[in-house]
């Protein structure tokens, strides 16, 4: 059984919906985060948004990869990511740290400074956790706490036909950034050795994006007070991974471009440097904590305009049309250079990151 169908299988239905409901919560278990009323003492124009995220020494980071303070930041990030995935306000913050012995007092004192920076960025206040031993490895769980405007979260079911599709940052470079760390590493026998030659230079901004992802929380804040957003997802698993989910959850089809997919310069010259295709990284990667939605066609460019304005990118990457369910893409003419008289189209595998492989 893989990760979701995991999930599945321990939670489907287990919980009488009386029970839920007498306890406030809004939207449970399948989206990128919670949905849950807040007492009416606090304030009844907003809600609560939960959700946690973990981060496992060797699964989602090395020595060679990350360096401590990188940890906590990531460790925080990925889960501002999920709030801002419900057009939400991140403002809480609970951490779990699990350290074995190669962990000691100062080593841990660095990955909170990583958290607090993050923490500062997006105004999240950190207010408590919980700490205890581990055998072998790291374990850093995150649990943030964060708001949204009553019935206004942005779940991942409501993608229309003739809706566009937007992501609000470029797709590939944490995987990029993450294959370039692991090579060095390689070379160095387990420990980082930059390489001195000029393909380097490109990378720093790769290495950059995998250690130190900046969730779209303005950008999703922007987008969510339009009123016209109809679905939105952070990209953890891998753009090909997330537009499934919200092609499944709305019961639609998602049509990408590919030449409309925002492709970094550094990411291709570096996968092609590797004999890889970019696209790969850009499907399947994954870790690029940047947005995946879908909004009204009639709002769109207005939307990217404003954004633009703010200093905040959108790109607009393809349509949603009616299901079955599924995602697929237009192919790039590089031949032609324009547009091909018979577009071809490919059905996308979700394809990318997934804890436990079937
Ligand atoms: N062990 C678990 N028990 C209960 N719910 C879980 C568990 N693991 C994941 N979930 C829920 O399943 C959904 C999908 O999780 P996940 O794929 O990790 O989301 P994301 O990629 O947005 O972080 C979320 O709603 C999450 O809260
Ligand atoms: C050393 C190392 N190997 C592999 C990866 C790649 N990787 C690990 S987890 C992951 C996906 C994102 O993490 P996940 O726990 O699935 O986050 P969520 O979907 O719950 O937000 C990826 C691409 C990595 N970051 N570091
Ligand atoms: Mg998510
Ligand atoms: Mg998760
Ligand atoms: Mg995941």
């Amino acid at each position: 059984m893989d990760e979701f169908g995991s999930i599945r299988h321990w939670t489907n239905g287990r919980q009488s919906g009386e029970l839920l409901h007498g306890q406030g919560v809004v939207l449970g278990i399948g989206d990128d985060a919670a949905v849950v009323e807040a007492p009416p003492g606090i304030s009844g124009a907003l809600q609560w948004v939960l959700a946690v995220d973990t981060m496992v020494e060797s699964v989602h980071f090395n020595e060679a990869t990350m360096a401590e303070a990188d940890v906590g930041w990531k460790a925080l990030a990925a889960n501002v990511s999920d709030i801002a995935a419900m057009g939400g306000e991140p403002r809480h913050a609970l951490v779990s740290v699990s350290a074995p012995g190669a962990w000691g007092p100062a080593r841990i004192r660095r990955l909170y400074d990583g958290l607090y920076a993050c923490a500062d960025h997006y105004g999240v206040a950190i207010i408590g956790g919980d700490t205890t031993s581990s055998p072998a490895q790291l374990v850093v769980a995150v649990t943030v706490v964060g708001t949204v405007e009553a019935g206004k979260a942005i779940r991942r079911s409501g993608a229309q036909p003739g809706d566009a599709v937007f992501v609000t940052g470029p797709v590939g470079m944490a995987a990029a950034g993450l294959h370039y760390l692991l090579a060095a590493a390689a070379l160095g026998g387990g420990q980082f050795v930059p390489p001195a030659d000029a393909a380097a230079a490109g990378t720093a901004a790769l290495v950059q994006a995998h250690r130190r992802p900046a969730p779209s929380v303005r950008a999703a804040r922007m987008l969510a007070a339009r009123g016209t957003v109809t679905s939105l997802n952070d990209i953890s698993d891998g753009l090909s991974s997330e537009a499934w989910e919200i092609a499944d959850a709305s019961g639609v089809r998602l049509l990408l471009r590919e030449s409309q997919l925002p492709v970094s310069g550094s990411m291709a010259v570096y996968a092609r440097s590797k004999g890889i295709n970019p696209l790969e990284w850009m499907l399947g990667g994954g870790e690029d904590y940047v947005l995946l939605g879908t909004m009204a066609a009639s709002d769109a460019k207005a939307a990217k305009a404003a954004l633009m304005e703010a200093g905040l990118p959108m790109y607009l990457i393809g349509e949603v049309e009616a299901g079955p369910a599924g995602v697929d893409m237009i192919a790039e003419d590089r031949h032609s250079g324009h547009r091909a008289e018979q577009e071809k189209r490919i059905p996308i595998q979700k394809k990318g990151y997934n804890h436990f492989t079937d």
